[in-house]
């Protein structure tokens, strides 16, 4: 029987174990969720017919405070992946040392097929199905694949109303008018930025001379592109799930941005005069994009890209996760045999919940804070933990993510030694 996603997630956790003094006990209250909740989402469809969507939100541990971690549409949404979700944002918001725990949500549901109308209905009914068991104390969803801050601002305007009251810190990534943060939208891409900007010296490695891949194009894998690109980096492939392109040259990344906005879809971006200079440039697929070689390569998209099958190929020298789990255990060891380094999702993607805490801290201070003050905050956070990281995997002589959770477990340690036999069972 092949591994499942969350047999993937555990093994993360069995390989840093052996490097933290921590007691049997305490890792046997992390290999499981606290609370998994499954609900039936009836939506009633423009053409008069009710649909019924299965829905998930998965608790995963809340030692360290309220669980926190986005909500998902896509068909592919099931059981298994929003607990690996959740795992991950447990071991991110310690490793970047957030007062949260971690959690997920999800739908099963392709929300490109849905009306505007009928994914509001859906966006309200989901939050309807799990009210109970969130709340600005209890556990805030955020977006994720296929969610935004138009549907966070659906959500948390259902959430207010079935409490009778305003509740503005129980969502994050909302409209601004809604009580958002500034930043928040850029956020993730701003945060992995500011990792690689760190690390870049640390690689001896050089902006003007270094090549990226990104795959995913959509909140976060536009924003690194563009961010990167600014910075002089070389962007020279993007994709989305209908395939990439390639240009040795670099590309032009803010036309691209603005083709992909006004179409949906990269097909023929340079062959629009109307839209950006005629760049010589070549389509590809999905899977040569990941085997191309350059110096960065950035999954951006979805979990499981970099498995055994392909990992023998990849030819980029550091990958830089920002999507949730691309690369797989199995591949992880071929590409650490190839000395391809690995920055692991759980701290390279952080900027985003990074943020979503500055906007929990914002909606419950009501004091809001300027967009330089929101981007400073981050890229101290962002700094200081990815140094720390990369001091442990020096010193430890492990690798990189695995060093990730020997930090985040070593924080989570803390509050079990604190909290004494009480922080195993439940509340
Ligand atoms: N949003 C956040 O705050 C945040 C924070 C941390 C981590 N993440 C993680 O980052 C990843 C992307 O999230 P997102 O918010 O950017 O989602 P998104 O806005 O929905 O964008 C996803 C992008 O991936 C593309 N894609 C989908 N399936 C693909 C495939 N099989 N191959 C290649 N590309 C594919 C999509 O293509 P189309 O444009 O054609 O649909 C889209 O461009 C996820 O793993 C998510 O968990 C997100
Ligand atoms: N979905 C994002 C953001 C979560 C949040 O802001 O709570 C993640 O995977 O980190």
């Amino acid at each position: 029987m092949s591994e499942s996603l969350f047999d993937q997630a555990s093994e993360r956790l069995a390989a840093a174990i052996v490097h933290v003094d921590i007691s049997e006990d305490a890792i046997e209250r992390l290999k499981s969720p606290k609370a998994c909740l499954q609900v039936s989402i009836p939506v009633r469809m423009d053409d008069g017919t009710l649909k019924v969507f299965q829905g998930y939100r998965v608790r995963y541990n809340d030692l360290r405070g309220p669980t926190k971690g986005g909500v998902r549409f896509h068909p592919s949404v099931n059981m298994d992946e929003v607990k690996s979700l959740a795992f991950w944002m447990t071991f991110k918001c310690a490793a970047v040392n957030l007062p949260f725990g971690g959690a997920k949500g999800g739908v099963a549901v392709d929300p490109k097929q849905l009306s505007k109308a009928e994914l509001e209905r859906l966006s309200r009914g989901y939050i309807n199905a799990i009210a109970d068991f969130m709340g600005a104390d209890v556990d805030i969803p955020a977006p994720d694949v296929q969610t935004n801050q138009t549907i966070m601002g659906w959500m948390v305007d259902e959430y207010s109303n079935i409490q009778r009251k305003l509740c503005p810190a129980a969502i994050t990534g909302k409209p601004i008018a809604m009580g958002g943060s500034l930043g928040r939208e850029t956020a993730t891409g701003l945060g992995a930025f500011f990792a690689i900007e760190t690390l870049l010296p640390l690689l001896k490695m050089q902006r003007e001379q270094t090549t990226v891949a990104v795959q995913g194009f959509g909140n976060v894998g536009a924003a690194i592109a563009d961010l990167l690109s600014k910075s002089g980096y070389k962007v020279v492939a993007v994709s989305d799930s209908k395939g990439g392109i390639y240009a040795k040259q670099g590309l032009d990344i803010p036309s691209i941005i603005s083709y992909k906005n006004s179409t949906k879809s990269f097909q023929a971006v340079y062959c629009q005069d109307s839209v950006c200079s005629i760049v010589e440039h070549q389509t590809i697929t999905n899977d040569e994009l990941l085997e191309l070689d350059v110096d960065i390569l950035i999954p951006a998209a979805l979990e499981n890209q970099i498995t055994k099958d392909n990992a023998a190929n990849i030819r980029a020298k550091y990958i830089f996760e920002i999507a949730n789990g691309p690369v797989t255990p199995a591949a992880d060891a071929i590409l650490a045999k190839r000395n391809i380094i690995v920055f692991p999702d759980i701290l390279i993607n952080a900027g985003g919940v990074t943020v979503s805490y500055f906007e929990w801290v914002q909606n419950r201070s009501g004091l809001y804070w300027t967009v330089e003050e929101v981007n400073e905050r981050l890229k101290q956070s962002m700094v200081a933990e990815t140094m720390r990281i990369w001091q442990i995997a020096n010193q430890k002589q492990i690798s990189v993510r695995t060093a990730a959770y020997v930090h985040a477990l070593m924080r989570l340690n803390e509050v079990i030694e604190a909290k004494g036999t009480r922080a195993y069972y439940a509340r």
